[in-house]
């Protein structure tokens, strides 16, 4: 993996401790990859594609211009619609950022029914969804160099 690669991580931070591990998922797999990163933080995962967006706007002017982008959040079921909200629009919209303007996005964003769950898919020493998400931007980033996209 090319070492001239940065990549923005995007993350939510609606639960603090399980933002912790996931970013440090995702850290821990991009410096293994031997990449550079920055990290932004957003309230919540209905939050993250306007700042992949914001920053995609950026980089036409000074901003940085960013190889891939990672998104990291957790949404948790509650008593209301909400859910089906935050985590459908969310996915929704990476998906339509990333099909739309062909930018790599690894989607870090938990959506689970209760906390267990999401410590289940967040702790870096379980399955670790901000690692998998690192993993899947870098993959995706590749796919372009070799597609010449
Ligand atoms: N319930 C969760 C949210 N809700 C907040 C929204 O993401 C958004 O910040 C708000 O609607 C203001 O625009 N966000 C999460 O990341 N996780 C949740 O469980
Ligand atoms: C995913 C959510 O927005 C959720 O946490 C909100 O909880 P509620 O549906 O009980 O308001």
């Amino acid at each position: 993996m090319s070492s001239s690669l940065n990549l923005l991580i995007v993350e939510a931070r609606f639960y603090d401790h399980i933002a912790d591990f996931l970013l440090e998922g995702a850290k821990a797999r991009l410096e293994e990859a031997g990449v550079t990163y920055d990290v932004v933080t957003v309230p919540g995962a209905l939050e993250i594609p306007p700042a992949i967006s914001f920053a995609m706007n950026a980089a036409d002017g000074d901003g940085v211009e960013y190889d891939g982008y990672i998104a990291l959040g957790c949404v948790i079921r509650g008593e209301t619609y909400h859910f089906e909200i935050v985590a459908g629009e969310s996915a929704r919209a990476l998906m339509d950022l990333s099909v739309g303007s062909g930018v790599a996005i690894g989607n870090g964003i938990l959506t689970v029914e209760n906390e267990e769950q999401a410590l289940e898919r967040a702790r870096p020493d379980r399955k670790n969804k901000g690692a998998a998400a690192a993993e899947a931007a870098l993959t995706m980033i590749a796919l372009k160099d070799e597609l010449g996209a």
